[in-house]
C-alpha cells in the first residue's frame, strides 16, 4: 500500500527529558558539575540534573537527582527556561528550576562542582541544549 499523500514519513523519536536546576549560593553563583568519563558528553559542564524516569513529575525527579548526585534536600521553583533540541546526534528536552536547598552540596558521583559567577557562565563548554538557557540567565539578570 502506497503512503496517502501528506502522511509523515517517520516519526521523529521523543525526546528524552530531561529536568535540571539553578542553584544558587549567597553571592549568587551558580553550580555547576561536570560529566564524568564514560557517560555520553563527557568532560562537558551542566546543570545538575538528569533523566525523568516514567511516572515521575519533573518536580520530583529533580528532588531526587539532586539528592542522588548532590546529597542536598531541593525545594523546586520556578522554571527559567526549556529547551529542545538536537544534542550531539540526541533529541533533548531539558526543562530547567530554580531551586533552593539545604545541605552542603558535593559531587557524589565523583563529579567535578563549580560554582560560576553568572557572567563566566558562557566561558564553560556545556552541551547545545544549555546555551539559550544560559543566555536567559544572563537576559534575567538585565531585567
Ligand atoms: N543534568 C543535565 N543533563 C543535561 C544537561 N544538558 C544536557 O544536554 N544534558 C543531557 C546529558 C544527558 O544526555 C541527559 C541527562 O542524562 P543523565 O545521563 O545525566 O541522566 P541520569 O542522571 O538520569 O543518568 P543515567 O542513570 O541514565 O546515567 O541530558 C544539563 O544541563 N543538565
Amino acid at each position: 500500500m502506497s503512503a496517502s499523500p501528506g502522511a509523515p514519513g517517520t516519526v521523529p523519536p521523543s525526546p528524552v527529558q530531561v529536568v535540571a536546576a539553578v542553584i544558587r549560593d549567597a553571592r549568587g553563583r551558580i553550580l555547576l558539575t561536570r560529566r564524568t568519563q564514560g557517560r555520553d558528553l563527557a568532560g562537558l559542564w551542566e546543570f545538575p540534573g538528569g533523566k525523568i524516569e516514567p511516572g515521575e513529575s519533573p518536580e520530583s525527579a529533580l528532588v531526587r537527582e539532586l539528592q542522588e548526585e548532590l546529597g542536598i534536600r531541593a525545594e523546586v521553583g520556578a522554571q527559567v527556561a526549556c529547551v529542545e533540541c538536537d544534542n550531539g546526534g540526541k533529541r533533548v528536552r531539558l526543562d530547567v528550576r530554580e531551586v533552593r536547598f539545604e545541605g552542603k552540596p558535593r559531587g557524589a558521583e565523583g563529579q567535578a562542582l563549580a560554582w560560576v559567577p553568572l557572567h563566566k557562565l558562557p566561558e564553560y563548554p556545556m552541551p547545545p541544549v544549555d546555551r539559550p538557557v544560559v543566555q536567559q540567565l544572563l537576559a534575567q539578570a538585565e531585567e
